[in-house]
C-alpha cells in the first residue's frame, strides 16, 4: 500500500517531511522509542506523548513468541494491546533472529530458528512474517531480510543480498492488508553490493526504503560512507529508515544525508542502567561523584527529570535498583532525542541543519554522544 509522503523543505540532502500514516501524521525526521516487547520499557503511551513521541517500533520476533500474535489480533491489533493510538512501525525479525535466536538454519525458503525463551524450534519465512504483521496491525512493516554481522566476507554479503531480495519479492506478493511495506537495503560494507541491493528493491517499488546491516559495530565512519553510497540510490520522493541508530551524533550527520526515520534502544537501554544523555557525551548517575551532587541531572534541560530531581537522588535510586530511578533517567533521554530531532526539523525549516551540525561537532569533539 502506498503511504503518503510530503517533503515541505530541503536543506542540502536533508528534508523536512511529513508521512501520512492510518494511526496519524509523523513529521520527519523522526526517531521512534523502540518498544520491543509492545512497551516503551517503564513508560505509559501517555508519558511518549507528552515527551512528544509521534510513532514507535516494535519487534514482530518477540510479540511472536510472546504473548503470541493471534492474542495481539483478538486484542483487535497491537494499538489496541497497548493502549497507543500514534503510528506503529514493526520490524520483521530477521535481525532479532540473528542476534537473540540460539541455534538458526538460513534455508532458501526462511530461517528456521530456536527460541531463545524456550528452546522451541520456529520457522520464519517472508510470507509468514508479512502475516504476522497484519496480525499486529502495525502502520509500516519491515519485509524478512538478512542482516549479516560485521564484518563479513563479500561472499556472505552476496548471498545476503541475493537471499533479501528474492524475500522481498515474495513479501510483496504475499501482503493482503493495507499496510505500507518498507524493503530493507543489506550489503554490508561493499559498495557495489550496496548498489545492487538498492536497485534490485528500487525496481520491486515499495513504498518505503530502510537501510540495514547498519549499526552492527562497524566504525561510525564507515557507516556514513555506507549511507553516502546508498541513500542517492533510494527514491527522493518515498521515505528512508535508518535502522538501529542512533546516537545524536548519528542522527544528526544521517539527517544530513538525507534520512528520514530512526530507532534505537539507546536512551532507554542507557537509562536502565544509569546512562544520560547530556549535550557533552554521557553521564552515568551512579558514579560517587554524584552522591552529593544536588544539582540537577543535566542543567538547563527542561525535562520532568531534571526539572524536579537532583542527581543526588538519582544517584541513590539507580544504586538502590528503585524502580523510578530507571523510569526518570529513560523519561530524560527520551525527552533529550526527541528534543534534538524536533531541533533537527526546526533547522531545516530554516536552513541551518549546517549550523546545528558544526555546533554539535564542536560541543562534543570527538568523545561519544
Ligand atoms: O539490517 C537490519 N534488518 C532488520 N532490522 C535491523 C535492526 C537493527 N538494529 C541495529 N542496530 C541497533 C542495535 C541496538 C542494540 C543492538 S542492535 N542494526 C539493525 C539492522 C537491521
Ligand atoms: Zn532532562
Amino acid at each position: 500500500m502506498a503511504l503518503r509522503f510530503e517533503i515541505l523543505k530541503q536543506d542540502g540532502a536533508a528534508r523536512l517531511g511529513r508521512l501520512y500514516t492510518p494511526h496519524g501524521v509523523v513529521d520527519t525526521p523522526v526517531f521512534m522509542p523502540v518498544g520491543t516487547q509492545g512497551t516503551v520499557k517503564a513508560m505509559t503511551p501517555e508519558e511518549l506523548r507528552a515527551l512528544g513521541a509521534q510513532m514507535i517500533l516494535a519487534n514482530t520476533y518477540h510479540l511472536y513468541l510472546r504473548p503470541g500474535t493471534e492474542i495481539i489480533r483478538e486484542a483487535g491489533g497491537l494499538h489496541r494491546f497497548m493502549h497507543w493510538d500514534g503510528p506503529i512501525l514493526t520490524d520483521s525479525g530477521g535481525y532479532q533472529v540473528f542476534s537473540l535466536a540460539p541455534l538458526r538454519r538460513l534455508t532458501a525458503e526462511g530461517v528456521i530458528f530456536r527460541s531463545h525463551l524456550d528452546g522451541s524450534e520456529h520457522l520464519f519465512t517472508p510470507e509468514k512474517v508479512v502475516a504476522l504483521q497484519e496480525a499486529l496491525g502495525s502502520d509500516i512493516a519491515m519485509v524478512l531480510d538478512e542482516c549479516p554481522p560485521y564484518p563479513a566476507s563479500r561472499e556472505e554479503v552476496t548471498a545476503a543480498v541475493a537471499r533479501t531480495t528474492a524475500w522481498a519479492e515474495r513479501s510483496l506478493a504475499a501482503q493482503s492488508a493495507a499496510q505500507a511495506l518498507f524493503g530493507i537495503v543489506q550489503g554490508g560494507v561493499y559498495r557495489d553490493l550496496r548498489e545492487q541491493s538498492a536497485r534490485e528493491l528500487v525496481a520491486l517499488d515499495f513504498p518505503g526504503y530502510a537501510i540495514g546491516g547498519l549499526s552492527v559495530g562497524e566504525p561510525k565512519e564507515l557507516m556514513y560512507q555506507v549511507l553516502d553510497w546508498t541513500v542517492p540510490l533510494l527514491p527522493p520522493e518515498k521515505p528512508r529508515y535508518l535502522m538501529g541508530v542512533g546516537h545524536p551524533d548519528d542522527i544528526i550527520e544521517a539527517v544530513a544525508r538525507g534520512v528520514d526515520m530512526f530507532d534505537c534502544v539507546l536512551p532507554t537501554r542507557l537509562g536502565r542502567h544509569g546512562g544520560a544523555l547530556t549535550p557533552f557525551g554521557r553521564l552515568n548517575i551512579r558514579n560517587a561523584c554524584y552522591a552529593r551532587d544536588f544539582g540537577p541531572l543535566v542543567p538547563g534541560c527542561d525535562c520532568y527529570a531534571c526539572q524536579n530531581y537532583s542527581r543526588a537522588y538519582l544517584h541513590h535510586l539507580v544504586r538502590a535498583g528503585e524502580i523510578l530511578g530507571l523510569r526518570l533517567l529513560t523519561t530524560h533521554n527520551l525527552h533529550f532525542l526527541l528534543k534534538l530531532t524536533a531541533e533537527i526539523r526546526a533547522a531545516i525549516a530554516r536552513g541551518e541543519l549546517g549550523l546545528l551540525r558544526a555546533r554539535w561537532r564542536e560541543r562534543c569533539g570527538g568523545n561519544r554522544t
